[in-house]
């Protein structure tokens, strides 16, 4: 597992897959499902794991971190950096430093909490942390009112920040006023676009964002990873063609539950049993399964002539 401090090549080398959390039926870590999921990813070309939304941090207890963090520990590669989640509360954040501080993961990504809270208190909130771990945090960005372009800023100043996620979700993502103060006060290398495929073109080709994390591939890691070569080769027909291959389990995610879909879509492809996911979310009606998995079997079929070489991508 890469140990060293995370630099901002390291966020544009891989796609960061945001996967999702496999557990057994009495929701104990399935540490065999979650192993075929971090197989399948690398042998994709993936090297970047963020354990965050995807595999529902939110709901996971500090009593359990120790052992999530072990797991993950043991089943990625030694080339593959991972980056686990802590928060979104302020006292678990704290915990959670305590038991990564003698940890080797470079960076921990703080989770937002959208309530009780206050841009002020946030940024507080990632200073502290950051005391307490000992190493820079990725900042999560997901909901205007969280945290303000100044706040993220001064974290950065201060040399708090090793990446910032940004996530709010636009209906025109070429219009964004949040982003465009963001990037007057922050350098773009710290930047990631973090709302997976779809946005991914005008962020890293309008915005210069230096990267970008999905979800779906997880499902596609070698499409998602043909496709960010595509953007770092300029070649944005390219980038096109391979992003259309996303849009069916995109437009199910968006239409339904990104979180909530992707789990079962790892599942129902076949690479591997997620099982429940933890509360407070709960699995997708088996009434969407069959849409599902036709999506991300098509999906697997892309991935497997990406994997075979069927399409021409700049190296
Ligand atoms: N939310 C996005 C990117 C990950 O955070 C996704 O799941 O595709």
């Amino acid at each position: 597992m890469k140990t060293m401090p995370v630099t901002p090549d390291d966020l544009r080398r891989s796609v960061l897959a945001v996967p999702p959390l496999a557990r057994n039926a009495d929701l104990s870590l399935n540490k065999a499902a979650n192993q075929a999921l971090v197989k399948h990813l690398e042998a994709g070309g993936v090297s970047t794991l963020m354990y965050g939304g995807n595999a529902n941090f939110y709901n996971i207890g500090a009593g359990e971190y120790p052992a999530v963090l072990d797991m993950l520990e043991e089943i990625t590669g030694a080339q593959t950096w991972v980056i686990p989640s802590v928060g979104p509360d302020f006292g678990r954040a704290l915990d959670q430093a305590k038991i990564l501080r003698d940890r080797d993961f470079p960076t921990a990504m703080m989770l937002p909490l959208q309530f009780p809270g206050t841009p002020e208190g946030s940024e507080n909130g990632i200073r502290r942390f950051v005391d307490a771990f000992g190493k820079p945090a990725i900042v999560y960005v997901k909901n205007e009112g969280v945290l303000n372009p100044e706040n993220v800023a001064r974290l950065v100043d201060d040399g708090l920040v090793a990446g910032i996620k940004y996530a709010i979700v636009r209906e025109d993502p070429r219009k964004d006023a949040y982003l465009e103060e963001l990037v007057k006060l922050v350098d773009r290398s710290y930047i990631i676009s973090g709302i997976g495929e779809r946005p991914a073109i005008v962020h890293l080709r309008d915005w210069g964002l230096n990267g970008f994390t999905s979800g779906s591939v997880c499902v596609g890691p070698a499409g998602s990873m043909a496709l960010l070569r595509a953007l770092k080769a300029k070649d944005y027909e390219q980038a096109e063609k391979i992003r259309a291959n996303y849009i069916a389990l995109e437009d199910l995610r968006d239409g339904l539950s990104p979180i909530r879909v992707l789990h079962e879509a790892v599942t129902l492809g076949g690479i591997g049993d997620m099982g429940p996911i933890l509360p407070m979310l709960s699995n997708i009606g088996a009434e969407h399964h069959a849409a599902i998995q036709k999506a991300a079997k098509e999906l697997l079929a892309y991935n497997a002539q990406m994997l075979a070489g069927a399409e021409k991508v700049p190296a």
